[in-house]
């Protein structure tokens, strides 16, 4: 036994499973026949519709290597009855150069058993000896529930697809930005089209064996009477007549009355009786609270133990951990377990983007615990709107909620590279391991970036100014060139088109700054051979690269929240911007010349009491100094202000305010000063909420301050100041 388990060790290196199985006693593996003879017993639509469409006649006939597939019901040798683990969803595997048997507890296990055979057989390979499997997390996959361009009806489609291939059995329909899931239209059926697409998409998630969970997102405006109970559930009855079969009901980023538990907790119990236990089929409902982390819980006010002594037992609630965006470990689950007297269902903001839109999150999906498996009912991941780039992640979170202790995130992370490009997945790998953190943000979330270019990129640094000589300048150029070939091989590669699609513009910049950091270099060269015309030859190119790469952030990707295009952020884009300014500044003082340094960088910067936005950050477009608007409601006590320092006093032209959820715009003044004590009041028509103020005054500081007593709770969709 010992020495098949050390084979299988070896072996699960290299075979293509994903996810990993948990146990597997395999003597090693035969090689895959040309063809198979099926003996399929009880098996449900979405393994008949596999076996059909792998196993055709092409590869099926009467001599064939036998394979006999179905679930515990069916005939087969007791001995390998009893080994079929006893969880849903699990399966045993047994096979010799005779026959391959494939049981499943249930028809999902069947399913599964089936995908790992195939992804055996698609490597050429018949597994010799057993294989028992099963997932760690009972609801396993994705929530849609970003705020941006909700992902199109072709992207679910292949998003379904993946989850089927990586056994992922939850999607969760909850786009932010889609008017039928959310206010004003969550009571009004979908319109014939959307409907028709749901049912595409319903059917479609069936084949994969995946729940398709549709969140309805009320809080806004729901008024807690009969009438909108009623309307409720007719919504619930409509979406099922489409064939919708789990629900869930997401309270979270609301004010107001949408936020009582009691109300909350009656409503779903009631949707629990009337609905889930009187129709047949229908999952257990899914809540998002409204205190969805534990950094916005108010213990004294009870909500959560509201919410877990009231809710029925059944209802699962989703808890994103200790703040909206953050790992999860042990004493997170401990908490909230406690706080809701039931596993929390998770809801992991990771690889969500929608408040760093100008970033891409390609690296490993990492920081979560491996010791949670039992402590979750759950755990979903929030995506970036770019369905396709994804999958890198959610290929992580397939792996770590299949099979939790043997989740490695850079194995599976290079397994996800080459699912999404099977040819140039090197070329991807240089891309995504420079593509990989936020940047500063309001939720003060990171991720590793260029880890093995950063002791490189500062030494380079810590040398060249401390004596304006490096060593390793042949490590940083081979970088520069590799990222440079990788974003050429990148854009033309026939891997993966819907993944170049969405990825194009940020390759395209990280080519200019692959180029931008090898002429840098050439700079640094020319610096120490004096050879002054080509160091200005050199530098002129880089400012132009550097334009270019200003243009790109200007007109892509323009969103009012993170506009444009930021990659490498991290390491090597800082690398380049600070090696430019100390090698030009150098040669000025040398040659007595005065190239400009000119980064195109922002010299203000945000300016506020409100702990909430304290990382917000604040970008300079032209003159339009703009706070990038928080997507959360905010929460302003008396005397919180929030605004702008700039770099010096300047002339003010105008500010732009619009703000929502604000029933009485007066407890709010616009205030101007220059020293940051003394503050001059700006006249407001405080009737609309959307407000252009001429202003022509100088200051150095601007800001909105809560001048009344009492606490106030407002979203801000822009908040920005004209400087002359
Ligand atoms: C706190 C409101 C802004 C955070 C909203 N978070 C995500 C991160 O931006 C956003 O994608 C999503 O809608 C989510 C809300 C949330 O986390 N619900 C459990």
């Amino acid at each position: 036994l010992i020495f098949s388990l050390f084979i299988s060790l070896i072996f699960a290196q290299d075979v293509p499973l994903n996810p990993v199985p948990q146990k597997m006693e395999l003597s090693g593996f035969g090689k895959a026949p040309e063809t198979f003879k099926i003996d399929q017993q009880n098996t449900d639509k979405a393994t008949q519709h596999l076996i059909a469409s792998y196993f055709t006649s092409e590869n099926t006939n009467n001599k064939g290597l036998k394979i006999k597939i179905g679930d515990v019901k069916d005939k087969f040798p007791k001995k390998f009855l009893k080994k079929v683990p006893s969880r849903a969803e699990s399966y045993f595997i047994h096979g010799n150069d005779k026959k391959i048997t494939v049981i499943g507890r249930d028809a999902r296990g069947t399913y599964y058993g089936l995908r790992t055979l195939i992804d055996l057989l698609n490597a050429g390979k018949t597994p010799l000896g057993e294989i028992t499997d099963y997932p760690d997390v009972t609801a396993r996959g994705v929530v849609e529930g970003f705020y941006g361009t909700p992902w199109s009806f072709n992207h679910r489609m292949r998003q379904l697809d993946f989850y089927g291939a990586n056994k992922l059995n939850t999607y969760i329909y909850g786009p932010k930005d889609d008017p039928y899931h959310s206010s004003p239209n969550w009571r009004k059926p979908y319109p014939e089209e959307e409907a028709t697409q749901i049912k595409k998409l319903i059917d479609r998630a069936k084949l994969n064996e995946v729940d398709f969970v549709w969140a309805i997102h009320p809080g806004k405006d729901i008024k807690w009477n009969q009438e909108d109970r009623e309307n409720l559930l007719h919504k619930f009855e409509l979406m099922y007549d489409l064939g919708v079969r789990a629900f869930a009901v997401f309270f979270d980023d609301i004010s107001g009355e949408g936020t009582d538990p009691n109300q909350q907790a009656d409503l779903l119990n009631y949707l629990n009786e009337n609905f889930v236990q009187a129709k047949d089929g229908v999952k257990p409902l899914i809540l998002c609270p409204t205190e969805y982390n534990k950094g916005w819980s108010d213990l004294e006010g009870g909500y959560l133990k509201t919410l877990g002594k009231e809710l029925d037992e059944s209802i699962r609630i989703m808890w994103t951990g200790n703040h909206v965006i953050a790992d999860i470990d042990q004493e997170t689950m401990e908490w909230i377990n406690e706080q809701i007297q039931r596993e929390a269902f998770i809801w992991w903001n990771y690889p969500v983007s929608d408040y760093v839109r100008d970033h891409v999150l390609l690296g490993p999906a990492y920081g979560n615990e491996k010791s949670i498996a039992n402590k979750v009912s759950g755990f979903v991941s929030n995506p970036m709107e770019h369905a396709e780039a994804s999958k890198i992640a959610i290929y992580g979170v397939a792996n770590y909620t299949w099979n939790m202790e043997n989740y490695d995130p850079q194995e599976s992370w290079q397994k996800a590279l080459r699912k999404l490009m099977p040819n140039d997945h090197k070329a991807l790998e240089i891309f995504a391991r420079h593509n990989s953190d936020l940047g500063p943000n309001g939720h003060r979330y990171r991720r590793e970036e260029s880890v093995a270019f950063a002791p490189e990129a500062e030494q380079f640094l810590k040398q060249l100014k401390a004596n304006g000589k490096v060593e390793n300048l042949e490590r940083i150029r081979d970088e520069f060139n590799a990222m440079l070939e990788a974003s050429y091989v990148l854009l033309n590669s026939k891997d993966n088109q819907v993944l170049n699609k969405e990825i194009e513009p940020w390759v395209e910049q990280f080519q200019l700054t692959a180029q931008a950091g090898l002429s840098t270099l050439n700079m640094y060269s020319a610096l120490k051979e004096n050879k002054n015309e080509d160091f200005e030859q050199t530098y002129k190119a880089v400012k132009a690269m550097k334009s270019q790469m200003y243009k790109i952030d200007q007109t892509e990707n323009q969103n009012p929240y993170q506009p444009g295009i930021k990659t490498a952020s991290l390491v090597v884009t800082p690398l380049i911007d600070s090696t430019f300014v100390i090698l030009t500044k150098t040669y000025n003082k040398r040659f007595e010349r005065n190239l400009p340094l000119r980064a195109n960088y922002n010299p203000h910067q945000g300016y506020t009491n409100v702990a909430q936005l304290k990382n917000q950050n604040v970008r300079l477009k032209n003159r339009k100094l703009a706070l990038n608007p928080p997507l959360e409601v905010i929460k302003m006590e008396p005397q919180a202000y929030l605004g702008f320092e700039l770099e010096k006093s300047s002339n003010i032209k105008q500010v732009l305010l619009k703000l929502e959820g604000l029933e009485d715009f007066s407890v709010l003044n616009l205030e101007i000063s220059n020293n940051g004590t003394d503050w001059e009041e700006i006249e407001l028509n405080k009737k609309d909420n959307e407000l252009k103020v001429a202003v022509n005054k100088s200051g150095k500081f601007i800001r909105i301050i809560n001048v009344s007593n009492e606490d106030v709770a407002l979203k801000i969709k822009e908040f920005s100041a004209i400087i002359k």
